[in-house]
């Protein structure tokens, strides 16, 4: 057999172990499938003492994961550490310069970076592979980028975050606080080393993003995603939303509207009957809607060490057998100048749940407001009665759009008799 594919890793978290791991427990398959042996021969780590649950014996050991990509030896690079800055980029663009393919789990970098890197990547000849980066385990970029490549894309939707996928579910089910869920999350190898990338929606938008870029096949702009985040939601409009026959979910959107394209991450209403409403736990789903092959799912573990894993090796043996794609699935010079669509732009159907005074004339002033701005209901819910305190309503609208939404709720929240910030949660007909 050929000699080995010599790997060097750089961050030993829960993803860098992962990979170590698999590596050894599925080297006969895995060496079969590359057409050589696939072998870690270094590593870049901060600390030496740390039990990482995996032998680190006769690896080299970098403190400086900048001198990893110079290391003769090394033949790829993969990038685990994170981040969109720092050591992270500065070692993706030392391998890339050296001419070593990478592998990387890193959203963030690929979200921000990605079309620079690119660049390079293109220049030095070399791959730049990044399944892992998007929706963890699930070959959403493969599926993407090489499965659909023949297709032109009206709609990509995703459950995108296992954190909150995970704290939603558990919330539902067990009608447990926030917070409490999080920690779990977290001891689970699941949330990002700055946790509120997941919950406030950015870790989502980072994979929106570069899967936007696949799909429509235009250079990767973090910039454009409207974000929202899970932290508003309640347990209260979780348990209304099963009324209405919804799962609250946190979506990341990409869609062909008017002549552009919108990107847009945010807690979202979906029909129980979707398939995405019953994805659930850790587990995230890519739904892509193609012109001849019409709707595709793909579903699976979208965080955690084994599913992460799973992806960067696929990547290195995909790299062992030289199987190469350009990054973004043509060259930059093929890739389209399609306009992002604002948010203010998004037309839709929406909740509504507002604390109220419960006294005579309230719904009345509520829906002079929505009138003044012609926004037309669907349904409302008064629930108990409890004159002189505050008991919620809950109105659906008709389509209407983003701007006037807006207007209209700053003019509900401002009033007297509106006791709480609204909670606004947009439903998705998928
Ligand atoms: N945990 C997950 O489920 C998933 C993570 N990812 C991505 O994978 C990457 C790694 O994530 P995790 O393993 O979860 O993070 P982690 O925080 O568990 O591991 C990162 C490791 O990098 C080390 N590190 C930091 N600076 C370093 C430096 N200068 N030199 C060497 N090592 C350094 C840290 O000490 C830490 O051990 C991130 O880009 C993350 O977004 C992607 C998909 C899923
Ligand atoms: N923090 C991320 C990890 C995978 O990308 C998530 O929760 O999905
Ligand atoms: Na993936």
């Amino acid at each position: 057999m050929t000699r080995p594919l010599a790997i060097g890793v750089a961050g030993l978290g829960t993803v860098g172990a992962g990979v170590l791991k698999l590596l050894r427990d599925n080297a006969g398959i895995i060496a079969a499938r590359a057409g050589r042996p696939i072998a870690v021969t270094a590593v870049a780590a901060r600390d030496r003492s740390r039990d990482r649950g995996v032998p680190l014996d006769g690896l080299r050991w970098y403190e400086d994961p900048v001198a990893l990509a110079g290391d003769d030896k090394v033949d790829v690079v993969v990038e685990l550490i994170g981040g969109s800055d720092g050591p992270a980029k500065g070692l993706v663009e030392a391998a890339l310069a050296a001419g070593k393919p990478v592998v990387t789990a890193n959203k963030a970098l690929l979200a921000l970076h990605g079309g620079a890197l690119a660049e390079k990547a293109d220049t030095a000849g070399v791959t730049l592979a990044f399944e892992a980066a998007v929706a963890g385990g699930i070959p959403a970029i493969k599926g993407l980028r090489e499965g659909l490549a023949a297709n032109n894309i009206a709609r990509v939707t995703g459950i995108l975050n296992g954190t909150c996928n995970y704290i939603l579910t558990c919330m539902r089910d067990q009608g447990r606080e926030f917070a409490d869920v999080l920690a779990e999350a977290q001891k689970l190898g699941y949330a990002e080393a700055d946790p509120s990338f997941d919950i406030d929606g950015v870790d989502a938008a980072h994979k929106l993003a570069i899967l936007a870029a696949l799909a429509f096949g235009r250079p990767v702009d973090f910039s454009a995603v409207h974000v929202e985040g899970i932290r508003n939601v309640t347990a209260l409009d979780i348990k209304l939303a099963e009324e209405l026959g919804y799962r609250i979910k946190l979506l990341g959107i990409a869609q062909a509207v008017d002549g552009g394209i919108s990107t847009r991450v945010h807690p979202c209403m979906v029909p129980v009957s979707h398939p995405i409403a019953v994805v659930d736990g850790v587990y995230n789903a890519v739904v892509a809607e193609g012109d001849f092959v019409g709707r595709v799912v793909l579903e699976g573990r979208g965080a955690g060490a084994g599913p992460t894993a799973s992806a960067v090796v696929a990547d290195l043996i995909d790299i062992a057998r030289n199987r190469a794609t350009p990054v973004w699935g043509a060259s930059a010079a093929a890739l389209s100048n399609t306009p992002a669509v604002p948010m203010d732009q998004h037309t839709g159907a929406y909740y509504l749940r507002l604390m109220v005074l419960d006294r005579p004339g309230v719904v009345a002033e509520i829906t002079g407001v929505l009138r003044d701005h012609s926004i037309s209901l669907e349904s409302m819910i008064q629930r108990g009665r409890s004159p002189g305190e505050a008991v919620p309503i809950v109105l659906t609208t008709h389509d209407c759009q983003e701007a006037s939404m807006r207007g209209a709720l700053a003019r509900i929240a401002a009033l007297d008799s509106v006791l709480e910030p609204p909670a606004l949660i947009r439903i998705e007909s998928l």
